[in-house]
């Protein structure tokens, strides 16, 4: 299905294109715009697919549309037409951006042919940004020690169950990507999987994000919404931080954990719900179970399967394969050739002290690079990395 947005003022031309183009393949879907304000209008309103844009034109003119869809909507393929007096401007809209223009009055062959090949490209440009996009995200799990080949194996045995499992850890040592293996090495994986920060949700939404609500169930509530134990229907959710849970929260998890049932908040209807739980905290759980902050009936039904993951100054070896990945990575993201780190200073930051965090030992190799001079010496270490 392609959504093609053809602006003309000119109502015969306007007829004519889209009679051609609605009769030349059944999944083009054409719609009309009079006037180049109304045509960006459509465009802001509505996703499309292409649009064929008249230059001449009462109160906005064609440059003026392509420029403002190019700030807002960069992906939209567009092909001007152009009359008797504006191919110079044509031939122009190219270097703002058009994919390639048309005369009036159209000729049929060409007109069908960009519109097959804009439209191609559009997809592979949208194709191209989901790449990057899943490629910018990086779940590489780097590391030779004996820990964390533990943590590899577990994620190997345990993923292709359904077990729940509780991911613990101090902050930045991996909790989320070891989440996100078991995931990707389970059934589920197709589905969704939707991660919850639960420290980062106010206690009086939380509810309502995890199990969703129903229109006027509180003041802000102003339609129904599902939330995120719906949006995982078949796949898994990872509730992060769940230390941080409200105890109010704690016992509607419980009650999907045990019926695997849901209700929205203000609704005493029940949703059936199908999803792997998969938690993560940097808290002592027991301690808060015996303070009277976290249920210990909850606490058992999530930790099925425990995994610790250490922390990195608990496999120091690590440390130097971490530092050369994120140097290259970090070069890549830069476009620059990775520096080398010399010897002396891999060591020094292999013996600190707060290298057990991995995000933080990431941003202090970013910043010696950024920082620091062609090679990476212990100097530049002391300067720019100790704490
Ligand atoms: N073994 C590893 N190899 C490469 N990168 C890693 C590894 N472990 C973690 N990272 C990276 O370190 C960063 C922190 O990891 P992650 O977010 O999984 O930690 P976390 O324990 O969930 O953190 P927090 O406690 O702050 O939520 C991420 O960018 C992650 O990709």
């Amino acid at each position: 299905m392609a959504r093609i947005l053809v602006i003309e003022d000119e109502p015969s031309i306007r007829r004519v294109l889209v009679k051609i183009l609605s009769e030349e393949n059944d999944s083009y879907i054409v719609e009309e715009a009079e006037d180049g304000q109304k045509g960006l209008e459509a465009i802001k309103k509505d996703d499309f697919d292409l649009v064929l844009c008249d230059i001449k034109m009462p109160k906005l003119d064609g440059v003026e549309v392509l420029e403002t869809v190019r700030k807002i909507k960069p992906e939209i393929p567009f092909i001007m037409i152009s009359g008797h007096g504006d191919l110079d401007t044509a031939v122009n809209t190219m270097r703002l951006g058009a994919f390639d223009y048309i005369s009036k009055p159209p000729d049929l062959n060409r007109l069908l042919t960009t519109v097959r090949n804009a439209l191609d490209r559009k997809e592979l440009v949208v194709e191209n940004k989901i790449l990057k996009k899943k490629v910018s995200k990086n779940y590489e799990m780097i590391g030779d020690s004996k820990e964390i080949h533990m943590v590899k194996d577990i994620i190997e045995k345990v993923a292709p169950t359904d077990a729940r499992v509780l991911i613990t850890g101090s902050n930045g040592t991996g909790k989320e990507l070891v989440a996100h293996w078991i995931h990707e090495k389970s059934e589920r994986s197709s589905y969704p999987m939707i991660e919850v920060n639960c420290a980062a949700i106010p206690s009086e939404l939380i509810e309502s994000e995890l199990f969703g609500h129903v229109k006027g169930a509180f003041t802000s509530a102003v339609k129904d919404r599902a939330g995120k134990f719906e949006a995982a229907q078949n796949g898994t959710i990872f509730l992060d931080e769940i230390g941080d849970m409200s105890l109010s929260a704690q016992a509607k998890v419980l009650r999907a954990l045990q019926e695997n049932k849901i209700s929205r908040v203000g609704s005493d209807k029940d949703i059936k719900v199908d999803v792997r739980v998969v938690a993560a905290t940097n808290k002592d759980l027991k301690k808060e179970i015996s303070e009277g902050r976290f249920r210990e009936d909850l606490y058992h039904r999530l930790a099925v399967i425990l995994i610790k993951v250490p922390s990195l100054n608990e496999r120091r070896e690590d440390i130097p394969l971490l530092i050369n990945y994120f140097a290259k990575k970090i070069a890549e993201e830069h476009g620059s050739s990775a520096k080398i780190f010399s010897k002396k200073a891999v060591s020094l930051l292999q013996g600190y002290d707060w290298t057990g965090n991995i995000r933080e030992l990431r941003n202090v190799v970013e910043r010696l690079i950024i920082l620091g001079g062609s090679e990476v010496t212990e100097e530049n270490v002391k300067m720019f990395a100790s704490k």
